[in-house]
């Protein structure tokens, strides 16, 4: 652990596919002595089955009704502050749009490694592609996944290279479900700006027309959990994070403010919804970025799409204003980006750790 975080990428070879299809065996890359879960220093304590619980932390349809509203905008933001972290009920994104989505990621992640890397990532290409993504500490290792990434929005930001023609409903559904996203993305930051006193328009400006980013994660089945990591522990770098558990494999843990891990247990029909760092920033930390990870399941694969949602103000990453006295140092954007993409992993501190003003 302790070793300088590099956003990797890497193809997926045939080797890897062949090692993801047999559950037995662990090549040395992606063996982790340090990261996995019952690796070395990293090793916490994962909260047991009698304390843990699923916490809903949000239903859309109560806070959208008066009546229900400030009890639920309440629930919600204490979800924001204490965990970073919650499920999100009734959520009214479009079912069949959200249908569509899953089956033809299923779809892609089933297609013969051959046919994935028609949309691999590319040498000297930007983040976007087929392929491993997350390669964060200096031991070279690799996570037990393979990830797509696909800028979304603004459209001028879309690579269609890098969007899979197979299955031919995939763009389609790529498209129409980052829309759907980016929508409830909105409504969610409204009721957060009314759980944090601000003008909703302010908190809604920071995120308006800003990046938005899908990541596809297969995470394979291995008869040796314990020794591999679906995805290192992380937070995440961007300002809200909307989660598609598309099958009900169990995999995602939250870590509580006392170090232990917290299993999310996923709710049927429920996204989970995260705070990211630049939206801890925004709100001075009103709101908490938690580290999270990827444990990987002994038989059964794992498969998610995640939406990153990205925000500023005015290329500029600091507490808005309306928020007191600020806890962080405001920098621009692109210097955010490169802090984060560089900081420490498995020392525990974030890079927006080191923009604070109070420590
Ligand atoms: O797949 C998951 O459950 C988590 C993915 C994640 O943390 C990420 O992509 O940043
Ligand atoms: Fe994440």
């Amino acid at each position: 652990m302790g070793g300088a975080k590099v956003l990797n990428r890497e193809l997926i070879t045939e080797a890897a596919a062949i090692a993801f299809a047999d559950p037995h065996h662990i090549p040395e890359r992606y063996a982790r002595a340090d990261d996995a879960p019952a690796g070395g220093a990293a090793a916490a304590a994962v909260v047991g089955d009698d304390e843990s619980y699923v916490r809903p932390g949000g239903d859309m349809a109560r806070l959208l009704d008066p009546e229900h509203r400030a009890v639920e905008i309440a629930c919600l933001g204490s979800a924001c502050r204490s965990w970073g972290f919650f499920q999100l009920i009734n959520h009214g994104a479009d079912d069949a749009v959200i249908q569509q989505m899953k089956d033809d990621t299923v779809q892609f992640f089933e297609l013969p490694v051959e046919e994935k890397k028609a949309v691999a990532v590319r040498p000297g290409g930007g983040i976007e592609g087929f392929g491993h993504h997350f390669n964060r500490s200096s031991t070279d290792k690799l996570d037990w996944a393979e990830s797509l990434i696909v800028e979304t929005q603004p459209i001028q930001r879309r690579n269609l290279q890098f969007w899979p023609s197979n299955p031919p409903t995939f763009r389609d559904s790529i498209d129409k479900y980052a829309m759907e996203m980016r929508n409830l993305a909105t409504r969610l930051l409204g009721f957060m700006a009314c759980d944090l006193g601000v003008e909703q328009g302010t908190l809604l400006a920071a995120f308006a027309g800003k990046r938005q980013s899908m990541v596809l994660h297969r995470y394979p089945p291995c008869r040796r959990p314990e020794e591999v990591v679906g995805i290192a522990p992380h937070s995440d770098g961007f300002g809200l994070t909307l989660l598609l558990q598309v099958d009900d494999t169990p995999g995602l843990q939250v870590m509580l403010g006392d170090g232990r891990w917290l299993p999310v247990r996923p709710l049927p029909g429920a996204l989970v919804v995260n705070v990211g760092e630049i939206l801890e920033v925004l709100t001075n930390g009103a709101y908490r970025s938690a580290f999270h990870r990827v444990v990987v399941d002994a038989e059964r694969g794992r498969t998610t799409v995640v939406v990153f949602q990205d925000a500023s103000v005015g290329g500029v990453v600091g507490p808005l204003p309306e928020l007191g006295e600020p806890r962080y140092r405001a920098i621009g954007r692109s210097q955010y980006g490169k802090g984060h993409a560089t900081e420490i992993l498995g020392s525990g501190e974030r890079f927006i750790d080191t923009l604070r003003t109070i420590r």
